[in-house]
């Protein structure tokens, strides 16, 4: 078998890889390793300024922005790389000497910060808007948000790309030798090729391969894990549990030891408008909700109802008219003050995914309320054991029921002490069977004394737990009273059509 003898000679001459060894590590692998990290370092940062560009409203800042990433992102690295390290040779000496180093990495860091601009700004912008408006529901700042949810969040989604990205530098960083290499700075790819020439044989190439799948393999494998690691968080290892017991979950609570009552504050709501841009979506909306009491909110879809109690805690503000809580007015309120008192509970749940139960309790206490983080965690524990999960603590928002999810948001929205509390279509989005949990919950929150204002389209609830229903369509309040007054007397016909529709 000649050729194969051949082949041996060409590739695996052990005694060639041997030779070239040492410089392959302490040379080759430095240098391409120093090439790579610099600019990847610089890369970030130009990244992360093309991604602010990107993001913003202004068209001054987007423009060149995209201007820059088309260009970087199109023109082959060879190109990029030359024009700038020839073209800026002399300059490049004159700062820094004949190493063409600092060009190289200038070079390679403008090619790679286009890429990660693009990484950083998809990153942003995949963190669904849901929770950030969670952050502010329980009062924290935006900067608190962006830094302590979203940012991580964004991050994390990103890390295998950045990591990519890396291993593409460390890739490209052979093509700085374009720029004439002194022998003390050639990288792995020009040790393995300038030995191969000696030799006469591919052997050292073959080596300096070796060292690049060395670098970038075990990188791939080490993302993915970190990455599974922290979407998942640890595995909890429990049998799976039938949606039909946590209506079980739920009533082990109730009947339970007498729970405090709570001191629900009363709400005022005078002439509310309310608009997106030019739109009017809420016109000139009356209601009052006295301390304790339940409101229910039907109506059709796009009636205004979410803009109704997203003006009530100000996630949207209000054009024109007036809310008063206990006499204080909301409108001139503090926003932050004013999420402490009114708290929220959304469709989507929108719970933090990379924290547990309890730490989605107790962030907000721990960074809002400032409570120590033992003070937090004991209260976050008691929140959650009365809503049926004391079970759950541990678990991330993936490895619980929707019904679960929904009932440790919940606990989140209780844990700040709420006078009031705005429920947004929190059973939309449940399996039918998970709804009777949540709402047996939301009744029992309603019987020791929590201000409600519930969104629903759950109208057996709204005719057993609500004390006034308000019915609304095109941005107005069209009848609103008792539930028999509404449900079994209805007088405007909208009201009667929509009835029959739902019921
Ligand atoms: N962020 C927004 N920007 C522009 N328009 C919006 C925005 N949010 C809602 N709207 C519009 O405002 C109107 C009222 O929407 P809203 O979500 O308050 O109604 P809703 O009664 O809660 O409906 P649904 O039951 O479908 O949630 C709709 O026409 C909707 O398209």
């Amino acid at each position: 078998m000649e050729w194969l003898e051949t082949l041996r000679r060409s590739f695996l001459d052990f005694d060639a890889m041997a030779s070239v060894l040492p410089s392959m590590f302490y040379i080759g692998l430095k240098n391409t390793l120093i090439l790579a990290a610099f600019s990847t370092f610089f890369g970030v940062l130009i990244g992360i300024v093309l991604a602010v560009m990107g993001i913003s409203r202004s068209p001054w800042l987007k423009l060149p922005a995209r201007i820059y990433t088309d260009i970087f992102r199109g023109l082959p690295a060879t190109v990029t790389i030359l024009l700038i390290g020839q073209g800026f040779a002399r300059i490049g000496r004159e700062l820094f000497g004949p190493s063409p180093f600092p060009l190289g990495i200038a070079a390679l860091s403008l090619i790679a910060g286009a890429y990660i601009g693009e990484i950083f700004r998809s990153g942003i912008q995949s963190v669904d808007k849901g929770q950030m408006e969670a952050c502010r529901a329980l009062s924290m700042s935006y900067g608190q948000g962006m830094r302590l949810i979203v940012v991580p969040q964004g991050i994390r989604r990103i890390l295998p790309a950045l990591v990519n990205q890396f291993i593409g530098n460390v890739k490209d960083s052979s093509l700085v030798y374009f720029l004439g290499l002194l022998t003390y700075q050639r990288d792995l790819f020009r040790v393995g090729q300038d030995q191969a020439v000696v030799t006469g044989n591919l052997s050292p190439l073959l080596l300096a391969g070796i060292f690049y799948l060395i670098i970038t393999v075990p990188l791939t494998h080490l993302v993915n894990y970190i990455d599974d690691r922290l979407r998942t968080g640890r595995i909890v290892k429990q049998a799976p549990v039938s949606g039909l017991e946590e209506v079980t979950e739920q009533a082990a609570v109730k009947n339970a030891d007498a729970r405090p009552t709570f001191k629900g504050g009363s709400l005022k709501i005078d002439h509310l408008t309310m608009a997106y841009g030019e739109v009017e979506v809420l016109k000139d909306v009356t209601l009052e909700v006295p301390a304790g009491s339940v409101t229910c909110v039907i109506g059709p879809s796009g009636s205004g109802k979410s803009t109704l109690l997203r003006g009530l805690n100000r996630l949207v503000e209000p054009k024109a008219g007036a809310v008063t809580l206990d006499g204080s007015d909301v409108l001139t309120m503090q926003p932050e003050t004013l999420r402490r008192r009114i708290g929220m509970v959304f469709q989507q749940f929108n719970l933090f995914p990379d924290h547990t139960a309890l730490q989605n309790v107790s962030l907000a206490l721990n960074k809002v309320k400032k409570m120590s983080t033992a003070e937090a965690r004991k209260l976050a524990e008691e929140r959650l054991t009365d809503v049926g999960l004391a079970s759950r603590m541990n678990h991330r928002p993936a490895n619980l029921s929707g019904g679960q999810q929904q009932r440790v948001a919940i606990a989140r929205t209780l844990a700040m002490e709420p006078e009031v509390i705005l429920f947004d279509e929190v059973t939309s989005a449940l399996d039918p069977e998970l709804v009777k949990g949540v709402l047996e919950l939301m009744t029992d929150l309603g019987k020791r004394g929590m201000t409600m204002v519930v969104v629903t389209h759950e109208m057996g609830f709204a005719r057993k737990v609500a004390d006034q229903v308000v019915f609304m369509d095109e941005g107005r309040i069209i009848e609103a009273g008792a539930p028999q007054q509404i449900f079994d007397n209805p007088k405007n016909e909208r009201l009667k059509h929509f009835l029959q529709e739902v019921l």
